[in-house]
């Protein structure tokens, strides 16, 4: 597997993805690229189809249609030892001691032994866990297993690495270490594409993004090019009173006292704020952002089936 070809192939295509379990379509009309180099936030609310695809992308699922293709062609267990997969269902040898079994996985992804081990002892100290390195992973916590499995995953130093859900679970300092490493890969050149449920991540991460909803793409593009496709900005107020219904804008967020306005088009900050002292309420700060991704997810996962783009 490599990124083989014009500069401009994608290292993954994925077209007209469709995926049926038995009566159930989960997937239908699913199209995007992954170029080689970036780091793709692959989003979605739970059983959106994340997992399928990926699946369906490593040979796991035989797709019902459509073109699933790594470095311009299928899968094939060969490419194995330049990808490194993090499967969403975790699991490794749990009655086995840490540093053995991380050997053991190194020296299958073509690691030599003296070289897996130094490799996995930096890892352990790196991850706050060189005191478990004798442990069998069963006596580990859940967050402690995963980040040796995070491990197995990228020791081989993977062109390609698909994580599901990497930071699943985790607290926020470990979350913040793990993306720290995650994020070392992408500068060493990996593509990464990566499932979360975390938007932080894919703004401090992601290059591009695709959000999935009931088995199809919502949004996909650049982080900026999907803030744009929803409207781009927000303006943030704290206010005493009651906000008026206006035609100027939408109350994305209202949580009294602090709400996040979703002006229309041609609605500048001047006339909202106008309309908002027009309607009593008293202003007490009133600031533009970009629209966030948290934002764009609850709209786009919070609306049952309402067309976001299209607001009236
Ligand atoms: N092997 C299977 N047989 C039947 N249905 C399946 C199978 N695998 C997944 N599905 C269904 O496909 C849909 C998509 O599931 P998938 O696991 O891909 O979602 P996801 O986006 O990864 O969700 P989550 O964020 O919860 O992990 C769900 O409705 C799920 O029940």
């Amino acid at each position: 597997m490599t990124a083989g070809g014009a500069a401009t192939e994608p290292l993954v295509h994925i077209k007209d993805f469709r995926m049926d379990f038995g009566d159930a379509t989960v997937i239908r009309d699913l199209s995007f690229d992954v170029r080689a180099g970036e780091t793709f936030g692959f989003l979605g609310s739970n059983g959106s189809g994340k997992t399928t695809t990926l699946r369906a992308l490593l040979g796991i699922y035989q797709p019902t249609a459509g073109t699933l293709h790594i470095g311009g062609k299928p899968f094939e267990p060969s490419d194995g030892a330049r990808l490194g997969y993090l499967p969403e269902e975790r699991g490794l040898y749990k009655k086995e001691p840490v540093l053995d079994v991380m050997v053991y996985f190194g020296r299958l992804k073509g690691l030599g032994k003296a070289q897996a081990k130094a490799w996995s002892l930096d890892y352990l100290e790196r991850v706050q866990l060189a005191d478990k390195a004798a442990a069998n992973l069963d006596k580990l916590s859940g967050g402690q297993q995963q980040k040796i499995q995070l491990g197995v995953t990228i020791m081989n130093a993977p062109e390609l690495l698909i994580l599901d859900e990497p930071t699943k679970g985790f607290d926020p300092v470990n979350r913040r270490l793990l993306m720290d490493i995650i994020e070392e890969q992408k500068l060493a050149g990996a593509t990464v594409i990566m499932v979360t449920h975390q938007m932080e991540e894919v703004e401090r991460l992601c290059d591009r993004v695709i959000l999935l909803k009931d088995g199809t793409s919502r949004a996909y593009g650049t982080v900026e090019e999907v803030q744009e496709q929803f409207g781009g900005t927000v303006y943030r107020v704290d206010y005493d009173g009651v906000l008026p219904h206006s035609t100027l804008y939408d109350i994305a967020l209202d949580s009294g006292g602090y709400a996040e306005l979703a002006p229309r088009p041609g609605s500048g900050q001047a006339a909202v704020l106008r309309e908002l002292v027009t309607a009593g309420v008293s202003v007490s700060s009133f600031t533009t952002a970009r629209v966030s991704l948290d934002e764009i997810f609850i709209r786009v996962y919070g609306e049952q089936d309402q067309p976001v783009e299209a607001r009236p």
